[in-house]
């Protein structure tokens, strides 16, 4: 059978030159197409030069996780990295914190009130039978709470508005504003619009979880629910009662709980409970250690961008940073996972404070034993090889002040043994801790940045972070050189 050839295809022929093309037209077609594929072939380096950009720039941008439980205080580190590295930024968004900041006021009014309608039966539960045991002490719950004598507050009336108050602003704020078991006064009449923290968000890049400035709450020339003039409702006007909620923590009932520190209140807020006609004005305007003391819980997975010298000396161009801030409680712990490719750098946040508490969303566990697994699945991580590790033990403050107080260490970690119930040597036993683990479950040798911090003291904290920074550039070209 005769071969066949193939028939011309359409497309090719239709390209073809015309068949009684003259040498001139021939010559002119072929500069034109010359022309063509010069044209073409600039416009293919151009776009692979921008995408070598691209690369080149992904690379130089560093990207930084801050991780530890919820509650360590990596929030609060982002503020101090933002206040002194996005200095705009912080300010444009300082007035947004107004609600969030009242809301831990009327929190602690209302945890105030609860405390001096009650008082603990059982001061401690210190009995651990293991380092670490989850028998350690748990803060009051209703059922070891009794009346307590000479309470000058009528209580039930001055709750009732600071309650339906506080139900108010974490409608206005949302999840953020409600902390995992949160225990209130206000149970059973929990605001309707939270949400179940098993399901975190992942919000925008540009957008942190604050309140909205556009809210009379946030803007701060507008009034407040803590304003008497300007009151949604009449019974949330807390000002024309007697006594007032500005009575309370002056109070000496208050004042001796508040010594004795048997509310669960952290020290950070006093500063605001001392001077609640401030924080009340309608004129009020947070200051940086107002925002830096308010606690509003991280729902799901932030992101800011921060921009740095590229180098050591100041006449390095700039470079970009990505700091990830997420949601720590053990329940928003799988969306982090998301963000583990080509981490330049782990900040991990450990309360050091917290050797005597356990966790909020699983009270059987110890928090520092909590800290102690979350830093070995991060050291022993595989996407984590090559990443550097810094590691603040936090809440240095409150570890000083519960031992002054008296609270041992080895009650609750034996393994501190006989060691002196000193603060500087119970950093120095729980840094070597670290270290060892580290050198113990990292998959290379690493070295690790340990710094003990207090977080809420923004001077300190602004020294560390240059430290910090620095430390983090260094690696960061190293690894450039060595790529
Ligand atoms: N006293 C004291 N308080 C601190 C320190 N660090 C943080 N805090 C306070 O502890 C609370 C919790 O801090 P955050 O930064 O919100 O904790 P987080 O790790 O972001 O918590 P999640 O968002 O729930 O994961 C805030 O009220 C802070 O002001 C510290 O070093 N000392
Ligand atoms: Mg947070």
């Amino acid at each position: 059978m005769p071969v066949r050839s193939p028939s011309p295809d359409p497309f090719s022929s239709f390209l073809a030159p015309p068949p009684n093309e003259s040498p001139a037209s021939r010559t002119a077609r072929l500069a034109s197409e010359a022309e063509d594929r010069r044209v073409s072939q600039s416009i293919d380096d151009g776009l692979r030069e921008e995408r070598a950009m691209i690369r080149r720039r992904e690379k130089e941008v560093i990207k930084v996780l801050l991780l530890g439980q919820a509650d360590s205080g990596k929030s609060t580190t982002l503020k101090n990295f933002r206040m002194k590295y996005a200095k705009e930024a912080w300010r444009t968004e300082r007035a947004s914190w107004r609600a969030a900041i009242l809301l831990n006021v009327v929190k602690a009014l209302v945890n105030i009130l609860h405390a001096l309608s009650t008082r603990p039966v059982h001061s401690s539960l210190e009995t651990p039978t293991a380092d670490l045991s989850p028998t350690t002490e748990q803060p009051p719950s209703p059922s070891n709470l009794t009346p307590i004598d000479n309470n000058p507050f009528p209580t039930a009336m001055l709750s009732e508005p600071l309650v339906r108050l506080e139900r108010e602003l974490k409608m206005h704020l949302g999840p953020a504003s409600e902390e995992i078991g949160e225990f209130g006064m206000d149970e059973g009449i929990r605001c309707p619009t939270v949400t179940s923290p098993t399901s975190p968000t992942v919000t925008s890049p540009t957008s942190p979880t604050l309140p909205s400035s556009s809210s009379s709450y946030a803007s701060p020339t507008s009034p407040t629910s803590l304003s008497p003039q300007h009151q949604p409702h009449d019974e949330t006007n807390i000002h024309l009662q007697t006594p007032t909620p500005c009575d309370i923590p002056r109070s000496p009932p208050a004042q001796e709980h508040l010594g004795r520190r048997v509310l669960g209140i952290d020290t950070v807020l006093d500063g605001l409970l001392t001077d609640l006609s401030r924080v009340t004005s309608p004129d009020y305007v947070p200051t940086d250690d107002d925002i830096i003391c308010c606690r509003l819980r991280t729902t799901g997975v932030t992101e800011y961008a921060l921009t740095f010298p590229t180098g050591m000396d100041e006449e390095c161009g700039v470079g970009e940073w990505i700091m990830y801030d997420v949601g720590g409680a053990r329940t928003n712990r799988y969306a982090w996972q998301s963000y583990f490719e080509n981490v330049n750098a782990i900040i991990f946040l450990a309360p050091i404070s917290c050797f005597d508490e356990r966790l909020l969303e699983d009270t059987r566990i110890n928090r520092l034993e909590d800290s102690f697994l979350l830093w070995k699945s991060i050291v022993s991580s595989r996407f984590f090889v090559k990443t550097t590790m810094v590691v603040f033990l936090n809440k240095v403050d409150i570890l000083r002040r519960k031992l002054e107080e008296g609270r041992m260490v080895n009650k609750f970690l034996p393994s501190y043994g006989t060691r002196e119930n000193e603060w500087k040597v119970v950093v120095k036993y729980l840094r070597d801790k670290f270290k060892e683990m580290s050198r113990q479950f990292s998959p290379q040798p690493r070295v690790v940045y340990l710094y003990s911090t207090s977080v809420i003291n923004t001077k300190a904290t602004s020294q560390t972070l240059k430290s910090v920074r620095d430390g983090i550039l260094r690696e960061h070209l190293v690894s450039a050189e060595l790529a």
